[in-house]
C-alpha cells in the first residue's frame, strides 16, 4: 500500500550494492523518501545526481524520493526506519560506527542472508547485541528476490518477519508497492535461516550444473537440500512451515534456478574446475555461501543436525572432494536412508 505523499515516511538504507540500491527503489515506489549511504563519495553522487547504480544496477532508472550520501549522520537523520544491507561479515563492525547516530525510536531491518563467522550469529542477532535492541524494534525481510528483477520491475514477493507482529506489519507495510509485496510472520529464526541455508544448496546446484549434470540431479539437490535445511533451522527454534513459505522453499527455487544468483554462479565456477580461490578473484558481488558454510556445519555439529549437502560444499570449497562426486546423499552412506 503506498502512502500519502503529504508527509512521506524517511528511511534509510545502508549499503549500495544491488540488493541496497534495489531495495531502497522498493521503498521509495511505496512512497518513502529514501537516504542511502554508500561507502565511496562517487557512487553517492551518481545516485543523486543521475538516479543510476551503474555499476549494481546497470540500466536501471532510479526514482528522483532517493539521495544518497557517503555520510552516515545525513543519511540516518530521522529516518524512521534503517535498513541493512552490507555484506554478513562486515555488519558487527558497521553497527559499530552507528550505533551513536541511529535515531532512538528507528526499526532496524536486515536485508542480509549471512550468518557470522566465528560466532554463528544471524544478522538479527549481531544488530540487538550491538545495538542493544530488544526484538521488537528489530525485523528481517526475506524471499526470492533477485535484485535484477525487482529492479525491472517484474511482480515478486517477499516476507518481512520480527518477534512483534505490529513491527512486521509496519515494516512490510513501507516494503510494499504495485510489484512488490510483503507477508509476515513472527519465524525471525526460520525467516533468516532459509534465506542462509538456501544459499549453501545453491551452491551445491551450481557445482552440478557445472559438472554438466541435469535436472534429476538438480532436483534430488533441491528436494533433499530442502530437508536438510528443514531439519537444521527446527533443531535452531524455526517453525518447519517457514521452510515451506517465500524465505525457504520460494527463495530455494528462485537461487537454483537462476544465472543472476552469485551462489549459484560461484558454485558453477567450482563445478568447472576452479578452486576456491579462483573463484573468490572472480565474483565481483557478495556471495553470502561461500562464508556462511564453515559456521552452519559447526552450528549443524552442536545440535546433531547431518548436513549431507553442505558437508559435501565444503569439501569442494576445500579441494577435498571432486565435484563430479557431490550427490544429495553422503557418498560413503552404505544402507538405505528413510526420506
Ligand atoms: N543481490 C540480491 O539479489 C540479494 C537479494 C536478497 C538479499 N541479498 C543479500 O543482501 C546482502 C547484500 O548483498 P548485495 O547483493 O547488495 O551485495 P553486493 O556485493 O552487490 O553489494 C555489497 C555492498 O556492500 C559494500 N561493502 C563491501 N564491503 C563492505 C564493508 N566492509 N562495509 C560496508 N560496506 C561494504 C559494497 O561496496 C557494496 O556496496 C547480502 O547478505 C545478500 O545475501 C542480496
Ligand atoms: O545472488 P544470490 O545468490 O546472493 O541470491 C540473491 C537472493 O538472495 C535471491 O533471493
Amino acid at each position: 500500500m503506498a502512502q500519502s505523499t503529504d508527509s512521506p515516511r524517511r528511511v534509510a538504507v545502508l549499503g549500495s550494492g544491488s540488493w541496497g540500491t534495489t531495495f531502497a527503489k522498493i521503498l521509495a515506489d511505496g512512497g518513502s523518501s529514501v537516504a542511502m549511504w554508500a561507502r565511496r563519495p562517487e557512487l553517492a553522487r551518481e545516485i543523486s545526481q543521475s538516479n543510476r547504480n551503474s555499476d549494481y544496477l546497470p540500466g536501471i532508472n532510479l526514482p528522483r524520493n532517493i539521495w544518497a550520501s557517503a555520510r552516515l549522520p545525513e543519511v540516518l537523520e530521522g529516518a524512521e526506519q534503517v535498513y541493512l544491507s552490507v555484506p554478513s561479515q562486515s555488519l558487527r563492525e558497521n553497527l559499530r560506527i552507528v550505533r551513536e547516530i541511529i535515531p532512538e525510536d528507528a526499526l532496524v531491518v536486515s536485508l542480509m542472508k549471512g550468518v557470522e563467522k566465528g560466532t554463528g550469529a544471524r544478522m538479527s542477532e549481531v544488530i540487538r547485541q550491538e545495538l542493544g535492541l530488544g526484538g521488537e524494534r528489530v525485523a528481517v525481510a526475506s524471499g526470492p528476490n533477485l535484485a535484477l528483477e525487482i529492479a525491472k520491475e517484474q511482480p515478486t514477493a517477499a516476507v518481512v518477519s520480527s518477534e512483534s507482529i505490529d513491527t512486521a506489519t509496519a515494516v512490510a507495510m513501507t516494503a510494499t508497492n504495485p510489484y512488490f509485496r510483503s507477508f509476515v510472520n513472527t519465524d525471525v529464526i526460520g525467516t533468516e535461516f532459509g534465506g542462509v541455508l538456501k544459499n549453501l544448496i545453491a551452491v551445491a546446484i551450481g557445482i552440478v550444473d557445472g559438472v554438466g549434470y541435469g535436472e534429476n540431479t538438480k532436483a534430488s539437490i533441491i528436494t533433499r537440500g530442502l530437508a536438510e535445511m528443514t531439519d537444521f533451522a527446527v533443531a535452531y527454534g524455526a517453525r518447519p512451515e517457514t521452510l515451506s513459505g517465500l524465505a525457504g522453499l520460494g527463495d530455494l527455487i528462485a537461487t537454483c534456478e537462476s544465472s543472476l544468483s552469485r551462489n549459484n554462479t560461484a558454485g558453477r565456477l567450482l563445478g568447472q574446475g576452479y578452486s576456491y580461490s579462483e573463484v573468490i578473484k572472480q565474483m565481483n558481488q557478495t556471495a553470502e555461501g561461500l562464508s556462511s558454510v564453515a559456521p552452519v556445519l559447526e552450528l549443524a555439529l552442536a545440535k546433531g543436525v547431518q548436513m549431507p549437502i553442505v558437508s559435501q560444499v565444503a569439501e569442494v570449497l576445500a579441494g577435498t572432494l571432486n565435484p563430479r562426486d557431490i550427490a544429495p546423499h553422503l557418498t560413503t552412506d552404505e544402507l538405505p536412508q528413510g526420506e
